[in-house]
Parts: structure tokens; C-alpha cells; sequence
């Protein structure tokens, strides 16, 4: 009986899922791709098959009452239902910090599952998320293969340099450095490099991952050289809901003078700013675009939310010693022209040129001129992710076999 493999990945606003036939090839063989997005807003179940044809679309009110442990149930009976009566083979997640020492992919015991809920404190909104369905798996169907893919582990190639924090030594070494986030996202696009051109294969490369979360990546021919996200996700750009790069004395204002303890201060930078405490609407983009012209504070957002995407590239370009391609990916990254078309617009001082129209027709390059060139590229983590949980299922069997 043909088996499938399953792959999770619980974002700060959405759940992903993909299952993949487990049929040896190399090119992963999908079946179905879905998501729950607006979790904690207005969440939405929808489901495409092979084909792209819609096979699942439900929606929930948004009061609340419908949360991450619904969407994982939800999920659950959904997947039941539409197995086929194929076995699952396996489950791979997203685990989004994997510390220093996870340069890869690792096959979960319940020793490596205790060990990176160490890592919790350091990505609450994620590490938990990522971290409960292994659980429940491992509870429910104890001998199945469970694989954590992490997003901390594409950045461990970066120089010293650009992991390290201005502070003692002896802090770095017992972890206090810069992880980086989103790598499993931009070692998908570091994949994809090379069927766009030799320009991003080989060059020097920033690629933007702008969906609830947001960071930049420098790349240099497709390894990572810095990432604007830090020691946690909180860090760099603004984002959905978090306040990215903010001065260190405001967390001390924080709690000092408005009497925040330090978990609140921490959930306020996390849940209550970005997008959504600049505008007070919304922490999705969409909803902003629709309401940037009534409503002041919407546009508001939008504007500071590419005036730092902007002043972020600067760094990475300076980082990387100057720009050949710049790549949009991620909800807003993919979605939005309207943004797309802004970030190239501040960025003309890198000679980026819009192609107008390429921008609106949703191009896979959307600038022109003899300057450094902009893409569109699509990400796909749950993608990467079952590429290197069979790589490490693959290793194991032959560990096995002697
Ligand atoms: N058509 C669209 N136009 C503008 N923004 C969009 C569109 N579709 C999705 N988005 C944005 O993308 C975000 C989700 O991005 P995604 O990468 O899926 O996030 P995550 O994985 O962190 O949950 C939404 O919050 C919304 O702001
Ligand atoms: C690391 C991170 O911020 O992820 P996401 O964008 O999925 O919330
Ligand atoms: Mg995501």
C-alpha cells in the first residue's frame, strides 16, 4: 500500500500543511497543500489538491473561540478523511529555533523534544506551536518517524561577524547570539536560484520573506551571510504583530514606568505592535490596503513598515558589499504589488528600475534596466522541509542496514 509523509509548519499566524507520497522520487510528489491562515484573527481552513483544485474551505468566527489547538483537531479529522487509506510514513515540522548547536535536520526523540523546548523562552510564539503537534503524535502513534526541520539551521554558514553580539564573550558562548530565522524558507529559494539565473545562483543576493513574520537575508551564491532576525524572531524588520528592532531602553521604560513585568513587556513587543499597534486595524496587509485611504493610521503602517524594510536593505547591501538581485517571498512578498512596488521605489538608490507592469501581472522579475534585478519567487518551506526529513529518514536506514 502506497505510504504518505506529512509535514507541518506552525507560522506565528497560520498552520501549513503538505502531504507528500512517499514514493522514493526525487522530486517530492505532492497530494495536498493547505493551510488554516488568520489564526488569532479570522481563521480560514482551505486545501488544494495535486491539481490545485480546491478540496477543503471552511471558515471560523473570529471571536476567538477557534485557536491553534481547534485548527490541529480540525486538521487531524480532515487528514483522516482524506488519507485514502494510505499510512502515514512519516511527519516532518517546522521547529523555528534548533539553538547552536542544529546546523540540520534531526530525527525526534524524546530527549531532543525536551531539549529544544529549552529553546521556548527564546521563540514563545513559535518553538510551543512547533512543539505540541510533535507531542501529541508521539503520544498518539509512539513508533512513527518524527522529524524537526529547523529555521535557525541555514544561517549557521554566516561569519562570526554577523552571529555575534557587542557583549562578553563568555555570554555568546553560552548562547546569548544571533540565530537568524526564516532559513528554511530562504533555503528554498537558494534551490530555486539556479533555474532563475547564474545573477542570483552565484551573486550577491538579498531575499525578503514579508509575510506575518518578516526578516531579509543577505546571501552570497545562496549561502547566508546575515539575517535581520536575531537572537529571536522578534528582531529587524516590523512585522504582523511584533515591533521589530526597537532601542533596548524602551524594554527598560517598559516596565519601569508603565509597570509591565517582564513576560508582558516581551508579549506587548510580540502580539500588540507592528502593523497592528501602529494602525490599531489589523496585523494583515490586505485589510490595511483596502483601508489606507479612509483611515490614516493604516497608511501609516504601511509606510513605516517600508520605509524600515529599506533602511534594513541598506544594511545587508553594505553587509554584502553591494546588491545583484533583491527577492520577494512570503504572504505579503508574493500577494501585495502595492508593497513590492514601494520597497523598489526607496530602493532606487540601489539602481533598482520597476517594470511596472511585470510588478502587476505578478512576474517572476519585476524590474528592468542594467541595475541589479528584483524577482518574485514563491516560497515553499514544507517543501524543503520533506527534502531534508528524507534525507535524515534516508541516513538512518542506512545507519540500519550497517
Ligand atoms: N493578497 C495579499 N495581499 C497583501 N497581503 C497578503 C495577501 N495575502 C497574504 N498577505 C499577507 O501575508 C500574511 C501571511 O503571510 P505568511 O507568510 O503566510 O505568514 P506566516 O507563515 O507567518 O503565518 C498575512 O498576514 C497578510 O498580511
Ligand atoms: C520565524 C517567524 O517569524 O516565522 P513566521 O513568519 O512563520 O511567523
Ligand atoms: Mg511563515
Amino acid at each position: 500500500m502506497a505510504q504518505v509523509q506529512l509535514v507541518l509548519n506552525a507560522g506565528s499566524s497560520s498552520l501549513k500543511f503538505q502531504v507528500f507520497l512517499d514514493d522514493g522520487a526525487d522530486v517530492p510528489n505532492r497530494l495536498y497543500r493547505g493551510l488554516f491562515e488568520g489564526l488569532g484573527s479570522e481563521p480560514h481552513f482551505k486545501v488544494k489538491d495535486h491539481a490545485g483544485e480546491a478540496v477543503g474551505d471552511q471558515r471560523w468566527p473570529g471571536d476567538g473561540t477557534f485557536g491553534f489547538e481547534e485548527a490541529l483537531a480540525h486538521l487531524s479529522d480532515w487528514l483522516s478523511a482524506h488519507r485514502g487509506g494510505h499510512q502515514l510514513a512519516a511527519v516532518g515540522h517546522r521547529v523555528v529555533h534548533g539553538g547552536a548547536h542544529y546546523a540540520h535536520a534531526v530525527r525526534l526523540t524524546p530527549q531532543i523534544i525536551a531539549e529544544l523546548d529549552t529553546l521556548s523562552p527564546l521563540a514563545p510564539l513559535h518553538q510551543p506551536r512547533s512543539l505540541e503537534p510533535i507531542r501529541i503524535i508521539a503520544r498518539r502513534v509512539p513508533g512513527l518517524p518524527q522529524v524537526a526541520a529547523f529555521d535557525t539551521a541555514f544561517h549557521r554558514t554566516q561569519p562570526e561577524m554577523a552571529q555575534l553580539f557587542a557583549i562578553p564573550m563568555s555570554l555568546s558562548d553560552a548562547g546569548v547570539r544571533r540565530y537568524g530565522f526564516h532559513g528554511l524558507s530562504y533555503a528554498y529559494l537558494a534551490t530555486q536560484f539556479p533555474k532563475v539565473g547564474e545573477r542570483l545562483a552565484r551573486g550577491r543576493v538579498v531575499a525578503a520573506h514579508l509575510g506575518s513574520g518578516a526578516s531579509l537575508c543577505a546571501m552570497e551564491a545562496g549561502r547566508s551571510i546575515a539575517n535581520t532576525m536575531g537572537f529571536s524572531a522578534l528582531d529587524g524588520l516590523m512585522m504582523g504583530t511584533r515591533s521589530g528592532t526597537i532601542d533596548p531602553a524602551v524594554v527598560f521604560y517598559l516596565q519601569r514606568e508603565l509597570g509591565m513585568s517582564a513576560s508582558e513587556a516581551e508579549m506587548f513587543l510580540y502580539t500588540k505592535c507592528g502593523l497592528a499597534g501602529v494602525s490599531g486595524i489589523s496585523s494583515d496587509m490586505r485589510e490595511l490596503r483596502e483601508k489606507a485611504e479612509a483611515q490614516p493610521s493604516a497608511q501609516r503602517a504601511i509606510d513605516m513598515f517600508v520605509y524600515r524594510i529599506n533602511q534594513e536593505l541598506g544594511a545587508q547591501v553594505a553587509t554584502l558589499g553591494g546588491i545583484d538581485g533583491l527577492v520577494f517571498t512570503a504572504g505579503i512578498g508574493e500577494n501585495d504589488p502595492a508593497t513590492r512596488a514601494e520597497v523598489i521605489a526607496a530602493a532606487r538608490w540601489a539602481g533598482f528600475e520597476l517594470d511596472l507592469e511585470a510588478n502587476r501581472a505578478g512576474a517572476q522579475r519585476i524590474t528592468k534596466g542594467n541595475g541589479p534585478q528584483a524577482y518574485v519567487i514563491p516560497t515553499d518551506e514544507e517543501w524543503m522541509i520533506v527534502r531534508e526529513m528524507r534525507a535524515v529518514l534516508a541516513a538512518d536506514a542506512s545507519v540500519a542496514a550497517g
